[in-house]
């Protein structure tokens, strides 16, 4: 669902915002009932103009290529996306115009970045970054000195045109002005972080899946429970995806190689295509992903790929070799008891969130029933 928010400094204030993240699992309709779609956690676009915003929200949200972007049209309102109907990550995301003076007094900057959970701010990295920068500073001394609790995320965008040693050299560059900038004004506890990233190739959705990722309290348990899934059953790396947006909100805790979480998403577009053609009843009806998703494929290098349904938006990829899946009973049941747990962290997630509290910490049994629960299953050793 979106909408727009016409620039008339007509903003209604919304008395309550949220501060933590809401999920739906598999009900959706109850996160709609509770929160109007203005009163969301938010997390805002911003840059120059040109920079890249709206080209980022539609190839990331709205699976546009990135070719398409080419023709989209300056924005010149405050565009409000909201993506929790097709997304497990339940937020707003606000794309704002770049020629906007956003502290023209009939903006209420107080409202929008009370209910902020990241602000991400596009530099457009082939082009002069100077007046950038000095946008970059007002806006985020002033968001922080409204809500210190806003993640401060710079993306040092169109990084496709530039060459390794370049791209290392601007990161420098900005990273260096930016903090410098910081330090003058004596806001040296304001964190920014940067990354690198094109709509060209992958690294647009690993730096949002970083930036969300941050929002998740209970990401600490997702990785728990990914380190004792993929340590038990032979697995090399296990990501947990947002199918809509092909976000990890978690991985196990071994480093992310590019060329994995590549190899992943290709399997998510793969899935989705081919059930899109062949999976759908004759009417169209029906849904491309849902419970009995479930896929496997095996590559020329020994490497298979297993991809399984966890919720209504959620999937499970993980990558191992051929060897390992000959136990495919034992990952087939430790999936299970990840599975469950995995009900249950949000379960429990959205039943205190509504009472104003998202646990962070595993709940009392998920934990501890995945262990048992992998422990009870054919013993193998940790590979
Ligand atoms: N080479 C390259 N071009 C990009 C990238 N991202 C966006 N662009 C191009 O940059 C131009 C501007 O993109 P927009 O998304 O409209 O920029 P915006 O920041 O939303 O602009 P305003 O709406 O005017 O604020 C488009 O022609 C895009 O195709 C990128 O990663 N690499």
């Amino acid at each position: 669902m979106s909408y727009e928010e016409p620039l008339d400094g007509s903003y209604g204030v919304v008395d309550a915002f949220p501060k933590d993240f809401g999920y739906g699992v598999e009900e959706p309709d109850m996160e709609e009932s509770s929160a109007s779609p203005d009163s969301k956690p938010r997390i805002l676009l911003m840059g120059l103009r040109r920079s890249g915003k709206s080209s980022i929200q539609k190839v990331v949200f709205h699976k546009m290529s990135p070719n398409e972007t080419l023709f989209l049209e300056s924005t010149n309102k405050i565009y409000k996306d909201d993506i929790s109907d097709s997304s497990f990550v339940n937020f707003q995301i606000w794309d704002f115009p770049g020629q906007v003076d956003f502290f023209d007094p009939t903006f209420d900057y107080e409202m929008i970045f009370r209910g902020t959970g990241a602000l991400i701010f596009v530099i457009d990295a082939q082009d002069d970054y100077v007046e950038a920068l000095g946008r970059l500073h007002l806006t985020v001394s002033r968001a922080y000195r409204v809500n210190p609790e806003i993640n401060f995320e710079v993306f040092i965008h169109k990084v496709d045109g530039l060459s390794d040693d370049h791209k290392i050299e601007t990161q420098r560059d900005i990273h260096q002005r930016a903090n410098d900038d910081l330090a003058d004004a004596s806001l040296e506890k304001l964190h920014l972080s940067f990354y690198l990233t094109s709509i060209y190739d992958h690294s647009i959705f690993e730096a949002f899946s970083k930036v969300v990722q941050k929002l998740i309290p209970q990401l600490p348990t997702l990785e728990n429970l990914l380190n004792i899934f993929i340590s038990n059953s032979g697995i090399e790396k296990a990501f947990l995806f947002d199918v809509v947006s092909k976000i990890y909100i978690a991985t196990d805790s071994s480093p992310v190689d590019m060329q994995s979480y590549e190899l992943c998403c290709d399997m998510i577009d793969v899935v989705i295509d081919v059930s899109c053609i062949y999976g759908l009843r004759e009417d169209g009806g029906g849904s491309a992903y849902d419970k009995e998703s479930l896929a496997i494929i095996k590559l020329n290098n020994t490497t298979v790929l297993y991809l399984k349904e966890v919720t209504k938006f959620l999937a499970l990829v993980c990558i191992l070799r051929e060897e390992s899946f000959e136990r495919k009973g034992l990952i087939d049941y430790n999936f299970h008891c990840f599975r469950k747990a995995i009900h249950e962290v949000f379960e429990v997630g959205s039943s205190t969130q509504r009472v104003g509290m998202l646990q962070a910490s595993p709940p009392s049994s998920s934990l501890a029933s995945l262990k048992a629960s992998t422990l009870n299953g054919t013993p193998r050793s940790v590979v």
